[in-house]
């Protein structure tokens, strides 16, 4: 049985990468993918670049995604030592022979330079290199740090992409807007939205007023983070939600009069990267599923969702205006996020 491996710090791991990963799983029979990480160097790697340091569990399940199709494909990880500063490349081939457990045939990389430490360090092994002129994938992790993700976005897997996509969540009370631009964002930026479940889930059982059980709520709460989930895979460097698990909350407290802690919970656990909240400042419009269209009951609401909001630690940019104003706002803020 022929074995090799290709081992990199894969920060990020790109296109080019896995070109090489297939082209190395076409030339021996087992293949060992070897993430080599240090969280000093990793994180000094990022310093003062446009992208955010990523965690080796992080990229280590990039690679694992990757390959889970690959039967004979196997994802190692070592910690890479450092002695005065310096990787410690002998001990680091110990401990990478150490893991594999058998014999190497080969070792993969598309660096010329690696040639005389491989000689060294797996002497029974052929240094295999794969297209070193990068001719195929032009692209390199340095320049994605340096240059920022977005800027390559196509050369990131799709494994990859949702790590870095931006999220952006549309709150405010009823008839704000709020779907409305969360779908001209999705159509602007070309890329996936998420709608509000709980508006979904009303159509279904057939309006609300009522008819709404404390149950559905947490329900409401995990679909449209599911929904999430899988908007995120599909999205163009930035995901546009309708609303959050604290509006969710604010439905549960106004139809049903009560504040479910677990609502609390999911909302803890949310990490937008902007959270624009729609004053009510538009025609109220009665579409069949609102109840609370009087003035002074929406300026009521407004300041109950802006508490409850406040108390979950959720920073939201407030947005005033008519629609073309509160679109304009929105864009502005949006090309900040996405500027790294
Ligand atoms: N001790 C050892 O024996 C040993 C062996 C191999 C790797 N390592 C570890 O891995 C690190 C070396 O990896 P790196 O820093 O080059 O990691 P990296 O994540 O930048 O790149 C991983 C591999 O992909 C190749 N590659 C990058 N862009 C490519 C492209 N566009 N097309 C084709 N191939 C491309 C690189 O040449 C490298 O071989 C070392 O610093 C060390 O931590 C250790």
């Amino acid at each position: 049985m022929t074995v090799g491996f290709f081992g990199g710090k894969f920060l990020p791991l790109h296109l080019g990468h896995v070109f090489a990963i297939i082209q190395a799983s076409t030339i021996v029979e087992e293949l060992y993918l070897v993430l080599s990480h240090s969280e000093k160097r990793d994180k000094e790697l990022c310093e003062n670049t446009k992208m955010k340091y990523v965690e080796s569990r992080v990229r280590l399940r990039w690679l694992h995604q990757l390959v889970k199709d690959m039967d004979h494909v196997k994802v190692i990880q070592v910690e890479d030592r450092y002695s005065n500063e310096d990787y410690n490349w002998e001990e680091g081939a110990v401990e990478i022979k150490k893991k594999i457990g058998k014999p190497i045939d080969y070792v993969f990389s598309s660096e010329h330079e690696y040639e005389a430490i491989f000689a060294k360090l797996y002497p029974e092994a052929t240094h295999f290199l794969i297209d070193e002129e990068r001719n195929t994938v032009p692209i390199s992790a340095t320049q994605i740090r340096e240059e920022g993700v977005f800027k390559h976005w196509n050369f990131l897997p799709d494994e990859v992409k949702p790590h870095f996509v931006k999220k952006v969540v549309i709150v405010g009370t009823e008839s704000c807007g709020k779907s409305t631009l969360t779908h001209n964002l999705a159509k602007i930026y070309n890329t996936s939205f998420v709608e509000e479940y709980g508006r979904t889930h009303c159509e279904r059982i057939g309006g609300c007023d009522g008819i709404m059980f404390e149950e559905d709520y947490p329900l409401i709460a995990y679909t449209q983070k599911v929904n999430e989930f899988e908007a995120m895979k599909k999205a163009n460097k930035v995901v546009f939600i309708d609303t959050e698990a604290t509006v969710t909350q604010f439905y549960s407290e106004l139809y049903n009069h009560h504040h479910q802690p677990v609502l609390d919970e999911v909302a803890n656990l949310q990490d937008y990267d902007l959270c624009l909240y729609l004053e009510p400042d538009v025609r109220w419009v009665d579409d069949g599923l609102r109840f609370h269209g009087e003035q002074n009951v929406r300026l009521t609401n407004n300041r109950r969702l802006k508490q409850l909001l406040s108390k979950n630690n959720i920073d939201f940019i407030p947005l005033t205006g008519d629609y073309n104003e509160k679109l304009k706002q929105s864009i502005k803020y949006v090309q900040a996020l996405l500027t790294e």
